[in-house]
């Protein structure tokens, strides 16, 4: 049977009188790639902001690898003027920061590119291990710990060879080409070590070429990093060529779930989109 990685339960997200996120629920299964579709404010950042610790979910319970990881309900003003769905049914708190969230073992990337633009390839790579093994970035700079400061050395090298970037290892990042730039913000995930890849919009802003480059580039890593992933795009071809499955978030509400060739042929998806533009 298929083991789950993430578990998504009756999650929802209002921002004052929006429901940004209305009562999704979702599940990765170790080894898949899903993707997360919809269109322009359908609520898939959302989503991945609330899985990644950034907002607590105003309700709804999210699980990692069987165990409850985020759990929220309605509080304070909001016990009120709740407008989702599933009110009464979670009565815990759990919350957790980024940071924790990438300690258990699951990272993300951004829409718009997050890097250290003025430090080199190798030093972008190496602060993201920081993150993940005992010596933070002051034992590093003044040497406290100097095998483990060599063993991240030596890894950060073998993940940039990994991911194609070796040869730029000492180039500064702002002057990359913009592929280069989403596959070092990918490498900076994939250097704490996740189980779980969480990529937002990652063709967004690439040309043809490098979003075919992309989409192998992305089944590379998942065989050889051993992940999970799951995707947010707007990139359609790149979606259906990459996902085992993928569910459709339209106005924060869950319409459609299923293989591309169902979510494809499904009129709700389609009518979804009718009108709206694709970003490219
Ligand atoms: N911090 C916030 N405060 C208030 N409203 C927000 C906030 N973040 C998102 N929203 C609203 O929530 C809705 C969903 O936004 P979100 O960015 O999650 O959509 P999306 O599907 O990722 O869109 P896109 O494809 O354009 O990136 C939108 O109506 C947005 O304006």
């Amino acid at each position: 049977m298929a083991e789950n990685v993430l578990h998504v339960e009756n999650m929802t997200m209002q921002f004052g009188g929006v429901v940004a996120v209305n009562n999704l629920s979702l599940d990765v299964n170790r080894g898949e790639i899903v993707a997360l579709i919809g269109p322009n404010g359908a609520g898939k950042t959302t989503a991945f902001n609330m899985i990644t610790g950034v907002y607590a979910p105003t309700n709804g319970k999210i699980s990692f690898k069987g165990e409850v990881m985020l759990e929220n309900h309605p509080q304070g003003k909001m016990v009120k003027n709740y407008l989702g769905e599933n009110d009464g049914r979670y009565d815990k708190t759990i919350v957790k920061t980024p940071d924790q969230i990438t300690n258990l073992g699951i990272a993300r990337t951004f829409q718009n590119i997050r890097l250290f633009k003025s430090l080199t390839v190798f030093d972008n790579v190496l602060i993201a291990r920081h993150m993940r093994s005992k010596a933070n970035v002051f034992s590093a700079t003044f040497c406290l710990n100097k095998k483990e400061e060599q063993e991240n050395r030596k890894k950060t090298l073998e993940l940039l060879r990994m991911v194609g970037l070796e040869n730029e290892k000492d180039e500064i990042a702002s002057s990359l080409p913009y592929g280069k730039q989403r596959r070092l913000e990918i490498a900076r995930a994939l250097a704490t070590e996740p189980e779980l890849l969480l990529l937002d919009e990652p063709a967004a802003g690439m040309n043809p070429q490098e979003t075919d480059e992309l989409s192998e580039f992305i089944l590379k890593i998942k065989n050889e990093f051993h992940l999970t992933v799951l995707v947010i795009e707007h990139h359609m071809e790149l979606v259906m060529s990459i996902s085992d499955r993928i569910y459709v978030l339209d106005f924060g509400k869950l319409i459609a779930q299923g293989t591309p060739e169902v979510i494809q042929n499904d009129p709700k998806v389609i009518s979804a989109y009718l009108g709206v533009q694709e970003d490219e």
